[in-house]
């Protein structure tokens, strides 16, 4: 049987304040739409139903009477107003590309990227009659550990099922509820109970703290939960009449700054949302789906565009841009119902502007709990994240079909954060952290990404939204559980810094000034220049300055980008270039984007090239180093070269002896030839001494012989001249001459045998050709004889045939003589 469906709570707002035509901007007072650029031409972006805009009630505002139940007014997305560039605004639906028109870093040459940092100068607050302008509260958010959980009821035409004490700030099912409600025994106590249609107590109470909190360096979150159509996007964005939580605290992070003289700042913002499940950029045109990656509490949101911006009025038209783009649809109980859970994100990075300015301002107190920010040089940066998120509102089932499957995911989630919430508050409980339960917070998108902030590295501030009628208790029961359950959480947010002086943001601020300069003496010289220029090359020369101001627009976004990741790196996480491309962009805008990202690649890749000189060259102790840390290098250095040592003790060991070796004994035998040549060479000399020696005995020998041969031929020839008897006296002669012939023939031949014995020993060689000669030695008497006769004769003649006919060596010749 079909339960009759809850009256839709639509109270109806006077027709007056807002136009049909300008739906658009119904969120923001008529003031600041008077100031915004998309008065004229409206962004495109989806909007409730005027029937929803027009409902917004005031504060003392009557509420209509609700259409009867089980008969909702469902208006349907087909029948709202056409929005101006968004033919189709069907959640789901591709979304038409918006331009930006708001003061943040556009793609503009001109821009000053000097005007990124906001300081108390030059921050345009922009106060409008609604804000609060009461003085920044110090929140004693330091010594803040739990969740800052709160309760705003929303108005109702019912009387309420709830009995609401604010002063004690508790809640109880009326007693005639009571009876058939599972909630009735139970009073639910929390830090706040609010009640009407003021925005500013609501954002007094729940969130200024936290905004100041993530001024002063902590990460913050704030979100509203709470059943559909229970006033979660009301609190949170507001109208144009009562602004919500998030214009309240952008004005308000303005006010800070602006009383805040001793630092300067640098802002961000982006805003995404997660619909069934999938993650969108509501600032890019891209549609591309954003990735959450990084492992536990560090996770990465990329590619995500954040948008610089300088002044409230820029983040006005970033928030509109980024609700235009929002998925909404009617529902059975809500004609503008948030389809998606939203995700307002401002990163504040913040340095001291030096210790001149901190001696003369008005110094806030430290914050409690966090580090001092003071760096060495006083120029530390600290970064933190501002979270606002209206999530999508838990529902039953609904006659669409559409918005049956968008339930699904809706509630999913958010049963997934009760769960997660369930876990961490159990855990919290828990002595040990050895002890506690698996957080599943990887089971949602929502929860992953949030999952930094609920393990507590944030301030945490929920309000939960309650539809008071009696028809809604059993949700406003789980709220309220929900919010217990909240309120156990353990939070331990820090302050996050970078304490490096070298911070990005200096290193980049430098880089600005160096291209602001160059820049600068550029447009000085250019009348002169020109002048001398052709005209392809002053067009070139305008494009080169256009590259230099497009660069220096490059880095002041590079400044604020430390966030995004490199998708191709997966879960390592590191500062990569930021996703920022605008498909807006002209063909030629975006040639700047590439060129500019290529001389960024190039400079960074210097930089790594110098911090590895830096590294290579740095000492390896510090100059102020302790004695025991140098005792300790000393130590190990001394380790190394005993280390080293050993290794060349080995390699002597192993490979050196081999070596040696064969050296020894290429030396020996190379010391034995030389021994050997020696010793031949001394026996030659011997042997060529004695020789020397026989010679001269033998030339002596031979001059005697001479000398003898000579006296017998005189006798001869004497006594042939006497006329003795020829005969007789002739062999007479002849037979003494003979013998004494023989005598000298045989001394002789003692001589040669010894001079043959030298020769035969003698290492020299002799001539074979006198070899073979018939010495006198070896002939017998007779031929000797002969050759004595011969020589006693024709010695004369015997040495000149010898001399014509033979050739002899002269060597040989005293031998043979
Ligand atoms: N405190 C309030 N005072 C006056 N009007 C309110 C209040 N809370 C909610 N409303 C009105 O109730 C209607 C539904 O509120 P709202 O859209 O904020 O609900 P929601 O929780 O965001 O719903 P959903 O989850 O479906 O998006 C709106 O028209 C809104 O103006």
């Amino acid at each position: 049987m079909a339960t009759p469906r809850p009256a839709p709570f639509t109270p109806k707002r006077p027709l007056s304040t807002v136009s049909q035509e300008t739906p658009s901007i119904s969120r923001f007072p008529s003031q600041i739409r008077a100031q915004t650029p998309l008065q004229a031409n409206p962004p495109a972006k989806k909007i409730k139903a005027s029937v929803t805009s027009e409902s917004r009630t005031r504060t003392t505002a009557k509420l209509k009477p609700a259409p009867a139940p089980g008969s909702p007014k469902k208006t349907g997305i087909g029948s709202r107003p056409p929005t101006p560039g968004k033919p189709d605004s069907r959640p789901g639906t591709p979304r038409t590309p918006t331009r930006s028109t708001v003061d943040s870093a556009s793609f503009n040459p001109d821009f000053d990227p000097e005007e990124g940092l906001v300081d108390f100068q030059n921050v345009d607050v922009d106060l409008s009659g609604e804000f609060d302008e009461d003085t920044i509260p110090v929140a004693n958010y330091g010594a803040e550990d739990k969740v800052l959980v709160s309760i705003r009821v929303r108005p109702s035409e019912q009387s309420s099922a709830w009995a609401i004490d604010n002063v004690h700030k508790v809640l109880k099912l009326k007693e005639q509820h009571a009876k058939t409600s599972a909630s009735a025994a139970h009073e639910f106590r929390f830090d706040e109970v609010l009640t009407g249609s003021e925005n500013k107590p609501v954002y007094n109470a729940t969130a200024k703290s936290h905004v100041h909190a993530a001024m002063d360096g902590y990460n913050a979150v704030i979100f509203a939960y709470g059943q559909t159509a229970s006033g979660k996007t009301f609190t949170l964005t507001g109208d144009e009449t009562q602004p919500g939580i998030i214009p309240r605290a952008m004005k308000d992070v303005f006010t800070h700054i602006r009383r805040t003289p001793t630092r300067e700042y640098l802002l961000r913002c982006s805003y995404l949302e997660i619909y069934n499940e999938q993650i969108h950029d509501l600032l890019s045109a891209s549609g591309q789906p954003v990735q959450l990656q990084g492992i536990g509490d560090n996770v990465i949101i990329s590619p995500l565009r954040e948008e610089v911006v300088t002044s409230l009025k820029g983040v006005r038209a970033v928030m509109e841009r980024g609700e235009g783009n929002r998925r909404t649809a009617s529902t059975d109980w809500n004609e503008r119902s948030s389809r998606s859970h939203s995700v307002f994100r401002l990163v504040i990075e913040s340095r001291d502007r030096g210790s001149s300015d901190r001696d003369a301002s008005p110094v806030r107190p430290p914050t409690p709990g966090g580090p001092l920010l003071h760096a060495k040089e006083g120029r530390s940066v600290t970064t933190s994240v501002l979270s606002l998120i209206d999530l999508a509102g838990s529902e039953k089932a609904t006659s669409d079909k559409d918005r049956t499957r968008e339930g699904k995911y809706i509630n999913t989630s958010l049963l997934t954060l009760g769960t997660v919430i369930g876990t961490l508050a159990e855990n919290a409980t828990k002595s040990s952290k050895s002890k506690a339960d698996h957080v599943p917070f990887r089971n949602s998108k929502l929860t992953r990404m949030l999952q930094p902030s609920l393990s507590g590295n944030a301030r945490i501030s929920v309000i939960c939204t309650l539809n008071p009628d009696s028809s809604a208790i059993a949700e406003s029961t789980s709220t309220l559980l929900f919010a217990q359950r909240v309120k156990r959480v353990q939070l331990n947010a820090l302050k996050k810094e970078v304490v490096d002086t070298d911070a990005l943001i200096e290193r980049y601020r430098k880089e600005i000034e160096d291209l602001k300069r160059r820049l600068a003496e550029r447009e000085k010289d250019g009348p002169v220049l020109n002048r001398r220029l052709s005209a392809r090359e002053q067009i070139d020369e305008s494009r080169a300055k256009n590259d230099m101001s497009s660069r220096i627009h490059q880095l002041s976004k590079l400044i604020l980008t430390s966030q995004t990741v490199d998708e191709d790196k997966g879960d390592e996480s590191r500062p990569a270039s930021p996703s920022k491309l605008n498909f807006d962009y002209t063909p030629y805008q975006l040639q700047q984007e590439l060129l500019a990202s290529k001389r960024l690649v190039e400079t960074q890749a210097n930089q790594i090239l110098s911090l590895e000189a830096a590294l290579a060259s740095r000492p390896l102790l510090p100059v102020d180093a302790s004695e025991s840390e140098k005792d300790k290098l000393i130590e190990e250095q001394k380790c190394t070269i005993d280390d080293l040592q050993r290794a060349i003790d080995g390699f002597e060991a192993h490979l050196g002896e081999p070596l040696r070796q064969t050296r020894e004994d290429v030396e020996k035998e190379w010391s034995q030839r030389l021994d050997e040549e020696k010793r031949l060479r001394e026996e030659k000399e011997h042997w060529a001494n004695e020789l020397v020696r026989e010679l001269e005995k033998e030339k002596r020998n031979r001059r005697k012989l001479e000398q003898e041969n000579k006296a017998l031929a005189d006798f001869v020839s004497n006594a042939d001249s006497l006329g003795l008897s020829r005969q007789s006296s002739s062999l007479q002669t002849r037979i003494p001459m003979a013998n004494r012939s023989n005598n000298v023939l045989q001394d002789s031949r003692k001589r040669s045998l010894s001079l043959g014995t030298v020769m035969e020993n003698s290492p020299l060689k002799i001539s074979n050709k006198i070899k073979d000669e018939p010495s006198l030695l070896e002939q017998t008497p007779e031929e000797a004889w002969e050759e004595v006769a011969d020589i006693s004769f024709g010695h004369e003649k015997s040495w000149a045939s010898r001399d014509q006919g033979e050739q002899v060596d002269k060597e040989n010749m005293p031998i043979v003589a």
